[in-house]
């Protein structure tokens, strides 16, 4: 009977975001997490434990699952939170569940929601501004928060109720969160911030702080002001007129909040994973290419992502 007075939520692909998310949402929903059997070993044992700015403690009552069998009927909404790199692999996996289901994506990049539309009709766009991070099997940490949680109609006819259901329980569980009337852009928005932090961070495994420093502000200008020109031409409308005006903004507001902390990128790297670099920077040149615009600062930062990623003696 639970699940007609509790909404019933799936998490997939649960790491430092979901794990996070599945602590907070937990207190109000019955929340499923779809993990890798390291997590899910853990949390059954001892729960979650999660500790930081969302509350320290341990978490019960978070159901992980391993494979979609495990996933029984009821479920009401379906949060993507693998990294950009498994979206395709993972709406594969759980092809049979999300069908028909509302599905919102809290990743970072373009080009998640596109995908997740192949295997649903009803989907939310989304955005989240905190640092998570893995500290062990089924132990997670939340540190800065630099702006609420965003969430918009991304597609179908059901997305509008389905955002405002979302959003009541995102806010019931104590998460910080808006409506976006633009989600789109909204996802270049917070894309502005990785392509300017996660690869530098990476590369110098330096803390996000790092990007104020003299030597390397020049690299951020660069790498914004090229997004700006490719986000123009792409006719996405960004908050901020001009670069300029942005990098005010990043280096006056998110970079002093996210000073001390590492991005995903960072992880990435060091544990030898794929990283989120052609939905980032990688991207921004494959624009530039179509609209004849260069972008020699993300080609080069891209490409020195890639080479380290490939090369153990470079990370
Ligand atoms: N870590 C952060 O501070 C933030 C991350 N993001 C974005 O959120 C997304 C997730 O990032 P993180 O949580 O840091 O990544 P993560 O790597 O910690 O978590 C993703 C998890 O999904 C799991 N996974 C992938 N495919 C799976 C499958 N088929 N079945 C079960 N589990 C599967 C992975 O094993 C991993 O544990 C990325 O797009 C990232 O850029 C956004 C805001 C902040
Ligand atoms: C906002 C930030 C930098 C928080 O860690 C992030 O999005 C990431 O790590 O990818």
């Amino acid at each position: 009977m639970e699940s007609l007075q509790r909404p019933v939520l799936l998490i997939l692909g649960a790491g430092a975001v979901g794990l996070s998310l599945a602590g907070k949402l937990s207190g109000t929903a019955r929340v499923y997490v779809a993990c890798r059997p390291a997590h899910a070993d853990a949390i059954r044992e001892q729960g979650l434990a999660i500790e930081g700015i969302w509350g320290n403690g341990t978490v019960d009552g978070i159901i992980c699952v391993t494979d979609s069998w495990e996933v029984p009927a009821g479920v009401e909404f379906v949060i993507v939170t693998a990294k950009g790199t498994d979206t395709r692999a993972i709406c594969e996996e759980y092809a049979e569940v999300i069908r028909g289901l509302p599905v919102a994506s809290l990743q970072n990049g373009i080009g998640n929601e596109e995908i997740i539309a192949e295997y649903t009709d009803t989907v939310v766009g989304g955005t989240v501004t905190t640092n998570f991070s893995v500290v062990g099997p089924g132990h997670v940490r939340v540190r800065s928060e630099s702006a609420p949680m965003q969430l918009g109609v991304w597609s179908g006819d059901g997305a509008a109720a389905a955002l405002d259901r979302l959003i009541g329980i995102v806010r019931a569980a104590g998460i910080p969160v808006e409506a976006s009337d633009d989600i789109r852009a909204g996802k270049w928005t917070k894309a502005l911030l990785n392509i300017a932090v996660n690869p530098l961070s990476a590369l110098l495994r330096a803390p996000v702080g790092a990007a104020a420093d003299d030597d390397l502000r020049e690299i951020v200008a660069g790498l914004i002001r090229e997004t700006f020109a490719v986000a123009g031409a792409e006719g996405v409308r960004l908050p901020w007129t001009t670069a300029d005006d942005y990098l005010e903004h990043l280096f006056c507001v998110q970079v002093p909040d996210f000073a001390a902390v590492y991005p995903s990128m960072y992880y990435d790297l060091r544990l030898g994973r794929r990283t989120e670099i052609d939905l980032l920077n990688g991207y921004i040149v494959r624009l530039g290419e179509r609209h004849g615009i260069e972008t020699p600062y993300n080609r080069c930062i891209a490409g020195l992502i890639r080479y380290a990623g490939a090369h153990p003696d470079a990370r």
